[in-house]
């Protein structure tokens, strides 16, 4: 059995980042830059007006005569000397020897000629060669996560695809004679099965979306066929259930027969105990506990992690937070604890019912309140550590 510490650790160790792939940008909503990308122009690439006026050059006069037009999308057509005007339009070109732009509420204009009742200041209402961005400058680092944003301000630099990260294939299998499907009638000695579900949603809260699920029952033949299979077609297996050591705890054996080498089993810390982890190149194997609330718990704690840094990811981990503890509490376990708690305004409840099976706490709650193994006692008001769950 090794520490939550240890474990983290050897799973970020053990987790390689994805192959790299060149995507068109329609495509890349939400994947991770894989490159740095310079800007190939200046943005904008000419002077423009930012609003819809006259381009002059600036002087103690307020009359001004109009010597033409400039249009948005066609090159400015002439140049303008001191006394002179530019009817301009909103993203159009300034002429180069105007300095300011007026905007049309400002002004009167009569047959060709402009009065300015009020000057703006020298150089207002032009966007400057490169503001945004200049050529060769970087615009967005490796590692960025791309956004609606991102995909519009490299599309505006003339960008039309970016190197990103490919995201993993995952598949969810959950094991269990007892399990039936939500909306089927329940029978004697069975429960509703809810990890798939619960760990699917997870996967798209990580807009992870290539997920299959297969559900298998409590037989070796059955345990071992469905991983030799997901083997061949996924690079995250995500096992829910029969990795403890009951008479019909296949998981395991499962694993070996397939070649799975295993990094490590079993981690002190209550829930998810009979955690399991292994790899088979590089593909990662994860054998949650069947116990909901401890296959949630070690989904966020191990195998969030270990997807973001597959997919590409500075910060993999879920951000960790300080806050006084509310109430004493002691910890006689001996393991590490993940207690369901809801977190704000710089204070932390613990809220009531945190046994493996309970997830009507998990529901309610938005936080993981931590303690190790090696804290035997928390004293109210001391300074204690918990996982933010808003990612
Ligand atoms: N003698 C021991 N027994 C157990 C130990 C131990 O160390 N010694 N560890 C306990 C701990 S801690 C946990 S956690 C569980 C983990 O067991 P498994 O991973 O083998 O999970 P199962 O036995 O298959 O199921 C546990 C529990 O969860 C329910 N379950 C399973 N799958 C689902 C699902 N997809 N949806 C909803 N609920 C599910 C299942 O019915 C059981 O109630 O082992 C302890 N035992
Ligand atoms: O690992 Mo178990 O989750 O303590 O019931």
């Amino acid at each position: 059995m090794i520490e939550v510490k240890d474990a983290i650790k050897l799973i970020e160790e053990n987790v390689s980042v994805s192959d790299i792939k060149k995507t068109e940008l329609n495509r890349c909503l939400n994947y991770v830059l894989a490159d740095d990308i310079k800007s190939p122009i200046h943005l904008p690439p000419f002077r423009q007006s930012a609003m819809d006026g006259y381009a002059i050059k600036i002087s103690d006069s307020k009359v001004y005569k109009v010597v033409g037009e400039s249009k948005t999308g066609h090159p400015a057509p002439i140049q303008i000397n001191e006394d002179e005007a530019v009817r301009i339009f909103t993203g159009a070109q300034v002429p180069d020897t105007a300095d300011t732009v007026v905007i049309q509420e400002h002004v009167e204009v009569n047959d060709n000629k402009i009065t300015i009742h009020k000057l703006p200041e020298k150089k207002a209402n032009i966007r400057k060669v490169g503001e945004q961005i200049k050529k060769n400058e970087v615009a967005l680092l490796k590692g960025h996560v791309i956004n609606e944003a991102s995909i519009g301000f490299l599309a505006g630099m003339g960008i039309d695809g970016v190197k990103i990260y490919k995201k993993p294939r995952v598949c969810i299998i959950t094991t269990g004679d007892e399990l039936i499907e939500p909306g089927k009638k329940l029978k004697p000695g069975k429960i509703y099965e809810s990890n798939s579900i619960m760990l699917k949603v997870a996967l798209k809260r990580l807009k992870i979306t290539k997920v299959g699920i297969f559900k298998v029952k409590d037989t070796l033949e059955k345990t071992k066929d469905v991983i030799k299979k997901c083997l061949k077609k996924y690079d995250v297996l995500l096992i829910s259930g029969g990795i403890s050591v009951g008479d019909y705890d296949y998981v395991k054996e499962a694993m070996e027969v397939n070649n799975i080498h295993e990094i490590f089993y079993k981690v002190n810390q209550k829930p998810g105990k009979p955690l399991y982890f292994g790899k088979k190149k590089n593909q990662v194997v994860f054998a949650l506990p069947g116990n909901p609330a401890s296959s949630l718990t070690c989904f966020y704690i191990y195998v969030l992690p270990a997807l973001r840094k597959m997919m590409g990811y500075s910060n993999i981990h879920l951000t960790k937070k300080k806050v006084k503890a509310p109430e004493e509490i002691p910890n006689n376990t001996g393991k590490s604890l993940f207690l369901k708690a809801s977190a704000g305004n710089n204070k932390i409840k613990i809220l009531e019912g945190q046994s493996s099976s309970i997830l009507k706490s998990f529901a309610h709650s938005n936080a993981l309140l931590y303690i190790s193994s090696e804290n035997k006692i928390v004293r109210k008001g001391e300074i204690v550590e918990y996982f933010d769950l808003n990612f």
